[in-house]
Formats: structure tokens, C-alpha cells, sequence
């Protein structure tokens, strides 16, 4: 590094103080879109972020947080955490593992990697499976993808082991989706290749995330991946059908259940045997690019020593991912294409630079705000100078069910950071609105919407006087009408915490989500289903994301710039930089602010 004249040193800026503490709030799945009633955020009493947009143009806007903004292929592609994260914090545009493998496809580079190399040794007597979400919602894999990957390989003999969708796109299409995936196996039957689907369930039943480790506790429910192997591997799941266009369909009408949740369920031949266990001699390729829903299966794929649940079988078999899902850990060591490699991200050029760093959120979005921010690289930069928490989020429930989550939690964890004083970024991801918003139920992400509203800055709330214990800092006595007395509690969260240290706040989002709750048509109008129902929209959105700064201390005379119109959550890191008092280094795009004389 020395000898290319490379330092990790970050030019001062020249009107800008070093030393602030800076509040960095990423709301998950907050977009900005027309009012309606299938905005949750417009529905929802949000005041706080209301009085944020008070502040338009100079302190707050809008940014571009989809398609070729985070190195999506195209603008037709939604936004979502990965490269969301990954711009906010690498502050350039990466190609992302869907471009990536698009071009590798498209090149046949695919079929000369070591990974595919590797794989086709098993190809003369083995079977090739190939595991992932069964989706074109191009957030974790995509169809068209899978597709290429099951032609024209080599492969004698192919078994598709899927995870149905309805969280990047809409509930229900995943029999659209096995139709489309059964007419491409067949064809290849015509091929003289033996190819069908062998087992599946919903993404949300057999795989989960990983949450990257930093040495925090960490909630990762292996149960769910134990379902998942138990299916795909052992051929063994609560249900089995002749064909997976018919489980797909009993098993959305008989249980009332839909694509996300959908049973484990194995394929079965005339003598009720299960066509696609994995074996000994046999290939596997996890076809999703994204990591998060894939590590966990690719370590109990990979890993000779593994305890975290009984596999019963673990097959000698050549494993490939997609990408390699985990630089640090090298995880899977085989694959088919190599993935963006996001190096000098800002949180690495902060902590080289004395800026203290503390990051939070619950399981759910733990990932996201570390490993995703840090450009897909777990743990610490500098262990002396960072903090990451991780709060459990509620296991086993969907989050409809509890629309609040740990949005308190997170925003009181970083109150409490903040006013220490110990730490000069403090970055938090609060996940409501996301994860309220791919459950579907309106009503329940308005309640999810409004909470992160509350976590962002606080909220008055009514307490008795025999509630006199509880926070009595923020306490103010009301007498009313002589007699009555009641006492308002101001719950202090991140922004009052903020003004109370002399900092600086930047709220921003990763993507849209919650904006938008249903199916559009092009002038924008809601589409109806063959019964008349709307079609409720779990999925991300394409709309732009708001940014906001403040506090008390920006400089006066600091606003957001007019010239860089197109901005994007690429354009967040160099702006927080700045706020840091550094110079963001020149190949980043430029920051969103500028310093004009007050
Ligand atoms: O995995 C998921 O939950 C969704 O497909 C994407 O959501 P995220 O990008 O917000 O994590
Ligand atoms: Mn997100
Ligand atoms: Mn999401």
C-alpha cells in the first residue's frame, strides 16, 4: 500500500469542525411517494419526520436508492439492504452480484471460472442441484438466471430445490414462476438431460439470515435451516407431492397459507421415494447472489464440523455458491462468480481517522448496518475504536404481529451512546417499516411506521403521578384546572439526544417499502385481482429515499447543494465525512453539501 503512495489519511475540510458527534439514522424501507391510502408513511402520524421535510431544499431531499443508482442492472430494479447499505457506506456504485452474474452469463465467463470447473467434476455420475428463491424479484436470485444455469451446463441429471417468494414480489406468483421453471426442465428432458424440481417451501420457513459476526450475541435460528436441509438434502418435509406445480398450489389453498410461508415439501416419484436427495458424488450450486439468505445453509453445506444442528447425512459433494457469500470466511471457498469487492469504505477511512464508531439494530437489520455498510466485511475495522449491538428481534412471530419491533429499544441504546459522549458516529437502522411493510398488512405498518417516527426523535407521553419514577429526568409538571396533576414524559430518543451534545443528525432510508402497500397500474392507479381485491405489494419499491440533516451542530450556512440533482445513497457516505470535518477521497461520489457563507 506505502509504496503506491496510498494512505488511508482524509484531508481535512476546510470550513467543517472535527469532534461532533454525528447521528447516522437508516429508516429500512422509507421511501418517498404520492399520498394516498396505501402510503403507510403518509397515513401514519409521523411528526417527526414531517417536520424534517419542513427543512426542503437546504436540509432536506430526495435521493435515488434503486437500479442503476446502487448497481442494480437496470431501473426497473427495486432498491433493497444489500446494495442500499453498501452505497450508503462505500460511497461508490459497485456492479451488484445481479449485474455481476448477468455479465458472466452473458459472457459464458461463467462456464471457465474455477467454480464451475469444480462442480462439472461430478457431472459424469452425479446429480447437479441447484438451490435459491424461485423469484424475479432480483433482490437475492433471479429466474432468468436460474434458468441459464440449469441449459446447457453438461449436467445429466438436474434436481431445483426452491424457495417460493411473495416478499419481493407478489403472493401468489410463485406458480406462475414453478410453470415457468417446469416448461424450462422440460425442455431439457428433450435434451436427454433428466431435470425436475425435488423439494421446496417458503423462503421464510427453510432459509434465514446470517447476522455476521463481531463477536456479539447472535439469533440465528437454525431451525429453520435445519428444515430447510432436512428438505433439500435428506428429502425428507411434512409434505410430498408428484409435482411441484401441485404442492405449490395445495398447499396456498388447503392451508390458507402464502408463498412465504409455505411448508416444507419434498417430490415424490410413483413409489412415494423423494427424486432428489442429495448424495454422495452429486454437485450443488446455491444460485442466490445475495448472501444473507444463503450463509447459513452454505456452512451446513460446507463445513465438515458443524454442530449447530443434527444433519443426520452430510454428503461428499463439490459445493458452489452463486458468489462467494462471505469474504472473510471465505464462505462458500467454491463459486461461480466473484463478488463485488467493495474495499475503502467510509467506515473503514473514519476509524483510520480517529472517528469512533458505534452501530445498532435488531437481528433483522443487525447485518445491514455492519457487514452491509462495511462493504460485505464482517466484523471490526478497529475493535478499539467501534462498537457494533446487535437487539435480539422477536423470533417466531411475523412482524405484523408486533409492527413496534425493538425500534425503542435500538433508538434508547443509541440515546444512551450518545449521550456518553464516547463515540463520534453513531449509526442505527431502525427496521419497521421494512419489515412491517413485506408482511403486507397495511394496518400494522402504519402502526410499525409510526414507531420508527417516534424512535427517530421521541415522543410526549402521559404518565399518572404514581409514574413518577420512570424517566423523571425529562419529566414537566402540568396542573390542570388546579386539581388534576399530570405529568408529561418526554421520552428522549436520537435526535433530542443529538441536540442535547451539540451534534449533528443525518436521517436517511436504504429503499422504499412501506410508500407503497399496492400493485400499481402505469398512470399509477391501484390494480384489483380477479375477485376485486387490491393486490397488496410486500415488496420493495423504486422510489427515491429522503435525506435530512441538522442539529446544533452544522455549521451555519451548511445545505444541501443544488448541482448534484441525481443524487444517490452513494452520495450519503462523502456528506457524513464532511460532517466529520474530512474531505471524502476523490474517487467517492461527490457529498450531497456544501458551505456557504451566513
Ligand atoms: O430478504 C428479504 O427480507 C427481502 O427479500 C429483502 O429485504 P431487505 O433487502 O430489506 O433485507
Ligand atoms: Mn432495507
Ligand atoms: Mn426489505
Amino acid at each position: 500500500m506505502a509504496s503506491s503512495g496510498f494512505s488511508w489519511k482524509l484531508e481535512d475540510h476546510p470550513k467543517l469542525p472535527k469532534g461532533k458527534i454525528v447521528a447516522v439514522v437508516v429508516l429500512d424501507g422509507w421511501g418517498e411517494a404520492n399520498p394516498d391510502r396505501y402510503n403507510c408513511i403518509h397515513v401514519a402520524e409521523t411528526p417527526t419526520m414531517d417536520s424534517l421535510k419542513k427543512g426542503t431544499p437546504e436540509k432536506w431531499r430526495l435521493v435515488r436508492a434503486h437500479g442503476t443508482a446502487v448497481g442494480l442492472p437496470t431501473e426497473d430494479d427495486m432498491g433493497n439492504s444489500e446494495v442500499g447499505h453498501n452505497a450508503l457506506g462505500a460511497g461508490r456504485i459497485y456492479a451488484q452480484g445481479a449485474k455481476l452474474v448477468d455479465f458472466a452469463l452473458a459472457s459464458g465467463k461463467i462456464y471457465e471460472g474455477e467454480g464451475f470447473k469444480y462442480i462439472k467434476e461430478c457431472f459424469d455420475t452425479g446429480t447437479l442441484h441447484l438451490i435459491g428463491l424461485l423469484s424475479d424479484g432480483g433482490v437475492h436470485s433471479r429466474l432468468d438466471q436460474l434458468q441459464a444455469c440449469a441449459s446447457e451446463n453438461g449436467a445429466k441429471r438436474i434436481r431445483v430445490h426452491i424457495l417460493t417468494d411473495g416478499r419481493d414480489v407478489l403472493d401468489g406468483s410463485s406458480v406462475g414462476f414453478v410453470e415457468t421453471l417446469e416448461k424450462c426442465l422440460s425442455d431439457l428432458w428433450g435434451k436427454g438431460v433428466d431435470a425436475q424440481i425435488a423439494s421446496g417451501g417458503g423462503r421464510i420457513l427453510i432459509s434465514w439470515y446470517e447476522l455476521y459476526n463481531v463477536g456479539c450475541f447472535l439469533q440465528n435460528d437454525w431451525d429453520v435451516v435445519k428444515r430447510g436441509w432436512d428438505a433439500h438434502v435428506l428429502g425428507v418435509a411434512p409434505y410430498k407431492f408428484r409435482s411441484a406445480l401441485e404442492a405449490v398450489k395445495k398447499l396456498r389453498e388447503e392451508l390458507k397459507t402464502n408463498d412465504q410461508y409455505l411448508p416444507p415439501f419434498v417430490i415424490v416419484d410413483e413409489s412415494g421415494k423423494p427424486v432428489g436427495p442429495i448424495v454422495d458424488g452429486d454437485a450443488v450450486v446455491t444460485f442466490n447472489f445475495r448472501a444473507d439468505r444463503m450463509v447459513m445453509i452454505a456452512k451446513a453445506l460446507e463445513y465438515e464440523d458443524f454442530d449447530k444442528f443434527d444433519r443426520v447425512h452430510f454428503p461428499k459433494i463439490h459445493f458452489a455458491g452463486m458468489l462467494q457469500y462471505d469474504g472473510e470466511l471465505k464462505l462458500p471457498s467454491h463459486y461461480l462468480v466473484s463478488p463485488p469487492e467493495i474495499e475503502r469504505t467510509s467506515g473503514e477511512y473514519l476509524v483510520h481517522n480517529g472517528v469512533r464508531t458505534f452501530a445498532c439494530s435488531e437481528t433483522v437489520k443487525f447485518g445491514h448496518v455492519t457487514f452491509f455498510w462495511n462493504g460485505n466485511r464482517s466484523g471490526y475495522f478497529n475493535p478499539e475504536m467501534e462498537e457494533y449491538v446487535e437487539i435480539p428481534s422477536d423470533s417466531g412471530i411475523t412482524f405484523n404481529v408486533q409492527p413496534k419491533m425493538k425500534a425503542l429499544e435500538i433508538a434508547e441504546k443509541a440515546r444512551d451512546v450518545i449521550l456518553d459522549r464516547k463515540f463520534h458516529q453513531v449509526r442505527v437502522n431502525l427496521p419497521n417499516s421494512d419489515m412491517v411493510g413485506h408482511t403486507g398488512d397495511i394496518e400494522a405498518t402504519v402502526v410499525a411506521c409510526k414507531a420508527a417516527d417516534e424512535a427517530v426523535k421521541g415522543r410526549p407521553t402521559l404518565f399518572r403521578p404514581t409514574h413518577l419514577g420512570f424517566a423523571v429526568d425529562y419529566a414537566v409538571m402540568v396542573i390542570e384546572g388546579g386539581h388534576r396533576v399530570v405529568t408529561i414524559v418526554k421520552e428522549e430518543m436520537i435526535l433530542d439526544s443529538i441536540e442535547q451534545v451539540g451534534g449533528i443528525y443525518v436521517v436517511t432510508a436504504d429503499h422504499g417499502n412501506a410508500e407503497d402497500m399496492v400493485k400499481r397500474d402505469k398512470a399509477g392507479q391501484p390494480l384489483l385481482d380477479k375477485n376485486g381485491n387490491i393486490q397488496i405489494l410486500t415488496s420493495h419499491t423504486l422510489q427515491p429515499v429522503p435525506i435530512a440533516i441538522g442539529g446544533p451542530g452544522l455549521v451555519p450556512g451548511v445545505r444541501f447543494r443544488s448541482d448534484v440533482p441525481d443524487g444517490g445513497l452513494a452520495n450519503v457516505a462523502a456528506t457524513v465525512m464532511n460532517l466529520h470535518g474530512f474531505e471524502a477521497p476523490s474517487d467517492y461520489e461527490p457529498s450531497l453539501i456544501e458551505v456557504v457563507n451566513k
